[in-house]
C-alpha cells in the first residue's frame, strides 16, 4: 500500500506519500461525508448509466480523498510534515538536487551566507537592545549608558550589535565585488544582482540610521553633516527636512531614524531578502565564464546538506571573530550630544561612507558638491544596470571591459577610504 510504507531510515527522506490527486490510487467511490462539511455530499453518487434518459445529470465530481494518509504510520518527524505539506514535495525534491560547483574561486561563495548570518545577529541583538533603549532626546544617551553599564551583558549586546553591523556591511561589499568579478550577475541572474544592490542600499541605511541612536556627540554631528548632503540638489532641501523632521538635527530626527531603523528598514530588507534568497534557490550558483568548458570545475557539492554545513563552518568562524572584536576592541561611548556646542574636530561618518565623503571634500569648488552627487548617482545607476549592459557576459563570453570597470570602482572606493583614514588618524 502506497501510504503505508515501511519506516524510513533516520536521515533519509521518508517515502513520499501519494498526494490526493483526483483519481489516484484510492477510488473515489464511497464519498463519505467530509468531517465538518456543512452538507453531506449531495446524493450518494448514482451510477452514471442509471440517469433517466433526457434528463441531464452532472457527472459526479471526483474530489480528492480528504485524508489519504489515514493508514500511514506517523512515527518519522519528516514523514509527519510531508503528509501535511505534501504540495511542497516537488519543491523539496528540486532543492535536494541543487548543487554548488567546486573550483579555485569557490571560496567567494561563502560571503553571501556570512552577510545573512550577521544580519540575523543584528535582528536578535537589536530586539534585545530594544528592551532598554529609549528613543528620545532626553533619554537616549542615558538608556544607552544604562545598557552599557547596568544591564547584565548589556555591554556585550551593544558591542556585538555595533561590530556585527560593520562586519555585515564588510561581507556585503566582498560578496558584491566577488559576484561582480565572477560575472555572476549575467543572464539569468540579473535580478539577483538588482535585488542584492537594493539590499546593500538598505543595509547602508541601517548603518546610517543606527549611528545616531546612541545620541552621542560624534553621532549627532556626523548625522548633521550626512543629512546636509542632499541640500545642494534640486528639491534636496525638502528631502533634508523629511530626513531631519525639521530644519536641524534634533529630537525629531532621532524619532525618525529610530522608526526607520527598527520598523521600515527591517520590513523592507525581509521582503527583498526573501526575493534574493528565493532566486538563489531557483537559479542556483553560477560558475565563472568558461570554467566548465575548460574543465576547471573539480566537482559539485550538494547544497543541502554539504554546502550549508560548510556555510555553517564559515558562520562559526564569523561568530568567533565577532566575539573577539566585541570584547577586545569595544566601540567608544562618547559624550552626550549637545546641539548647542560647536562641532568637535574630526567629525566623519561610518567607514562605509568615507569614499563618498572624500569625493564631496575634493569637490569643494563652486557647484562641486552637486557635481559630486550627480557623478555618484550616475555611477550607482550604471553599477545597478551592469547585468543588462554587459551583453558579452550573458553570452558566456569574457568581458574584460567590465572587469576593468569593476577594478576602477574598487580602486576608487579603497583609495578614497584610505585617504579619510589617513587624514583623520593624524587628528587623534
Ligand atoms: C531588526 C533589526 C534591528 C533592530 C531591532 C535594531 C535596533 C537597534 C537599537 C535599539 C539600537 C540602539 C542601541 C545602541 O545604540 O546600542 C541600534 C543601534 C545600532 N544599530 Fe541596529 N537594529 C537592527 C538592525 C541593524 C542592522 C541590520 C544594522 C546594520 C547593518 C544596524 C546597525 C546599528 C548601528 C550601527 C547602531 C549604533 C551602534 C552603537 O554605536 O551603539 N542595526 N539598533
Ligand atoms: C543582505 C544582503 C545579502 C545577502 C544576505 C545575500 C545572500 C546571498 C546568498 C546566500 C547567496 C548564495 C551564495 C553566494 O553566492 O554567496 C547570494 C548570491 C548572490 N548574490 Fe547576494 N546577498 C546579499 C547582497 C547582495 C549584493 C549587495 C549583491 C550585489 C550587488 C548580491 C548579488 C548576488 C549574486 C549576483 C548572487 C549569485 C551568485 C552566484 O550564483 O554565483 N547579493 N546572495
Amino acid at each position: 500500500m502506497a501510504e503505508n510504507t515501511p519506516k524510513p531510515a533516520a536521515g533519509t527522506a521518508p517515502a513520499k506519500p501519494k498526494p490526493a490527486a483526483p483519481g489516484a490510487a484510492k477510488p473515489a467511490a464511497p464519498k463519505a461525508a467530509r468531517p465538518g462539511a456543512a452538507k453531506p455530499a449531495a446524493k450518494p453518487a448514482a451510477p452514471r448509466a442509471a440517469a433517466p434518459s433526457g434528463v441531464y445529470k452532472k457527472p459526479p465530481v471526483d474530489r480528492p480523498d480528504p485524508n489519504p494518509f489515514k493508514d500511514s504510520k506517523r512515527d518519522a518527524v519528516a514523514g509527519w510534515f510531508q503528509e501535511r505539506f505534501y504540495v511542497l514535495n516537488p519543491i523539496i525534491d528540486y532543492l535536494k538536487h541543487k548543487e554548488v560547483p567546486k573550483h579555485a574561486l569557490s571560496f567567494w561563495y561563502y560571503f553571501g551566507g556570512l552577510g545573512l548570518f550577521f544580519f540575523v545577529i543584528q535582528i536578535l541583538t537589536g530586539l534585545l537592545l530594544l528592551q532598554y533603549y529609549k528613543p528620545t532626546e532626553t533619554d537616549a544617551f542615558a538608556s544607552f549608558l544604562f545598557i552599557q553599564g547596568e544591564v547584565p551583558f548589556g555591554w556585550l549586546l551593544r558591542q556585538i550589535h555595533a561590530w556585527s553591523a560593520n562586519l555585515m556591511i564588510m561581507m556585503l561589499f566582498i560578496h558584491m565585488f566577488s559576484t561582480f568579478f565572477m560575472k555572476s550577475y549575467r543572464k539569468p541572474r540579473e535580478l539577483m544582482w538588482v535585488s542584492g544592490f537594493v539590499l546593500l542600499l538598505l543595509s547602508l541605511g541601517f548603518g546610517f540610521t543606527g549611528y545616531l541612536l546612541p545620541w552621542n556627540e560624534l553621532a549627532f554631528f556626523a548625522t548633521q553633516v550626512g543629512t546636509e548632503v542632499p541640500k545642494v540638489a534640486p528639491g534636496g532641501a525638502f528631502l533634508v527636512e523629511i530626513l531631519r523632521g525639521g530644519p536641524e538635527v534634533g529630537g525629531e530626527t532621532l524619532t525618525r531614524m529610530f522608526s526607520l531603523h527598527v520598523v521600515l528598514l527591517p520590513g523592507l530588507v525581509m521582503l527583498v531578502l526573501a526575493a534574493h534568497l528565493t532566486l538563489v534557490q531557483i537559479l542556483g550558483t553560477s560558475a565563472p565564464i568558461g570554467y566548465k568548458e575548460a574543465g576547471l570545475i573539480k566537482g559539485y557539492d550538494k547544497f543541502f546538506p554539504t554546502f550549508l554545513a560548510k556555510d555553517g563552518i564559515g558562520w562559526l568562524i564569523g561568530f568567533a571573530l565577532l566575539i573577539y572584536l566585541a570584547v577586545m576592541f569595544p566601540w567608544e561611548i562618547g559624550v552626550k550630544a549637545n546641539p548647542l556646542s560647536p562641532a568637535p574636530l574630526g567629525i566623519k561618518p561610518e567607514w562605509y561612507f568615507w569614499a563618498q565623503f572624500q569625493l564631496l571634500k575634493d569637490f569643494k569648488f563652486e557647484g562641486g558638491e552637486l557635481l559630486a552627487i550627480i557623478l555618484f548617482t550616475i555611477g550607482g545607476v550604471v553599477w545597478l544596470l551592469v547585468p543588462f549592459i554587459d551583453r558579452q557576459a550573458s553570452e558566456e563570453k569574457k568581458s574584460p571591459i567590465f572587469t576593468i570597470f569593476g577594478i576602477l570602482v574598487l580602486a576608487f572606493l579603497l583609495i578614497n577610504t584610505y585617504r579619510v583614514y589617513a587624514e583623520y588618524s593624524m587628528l587623534k
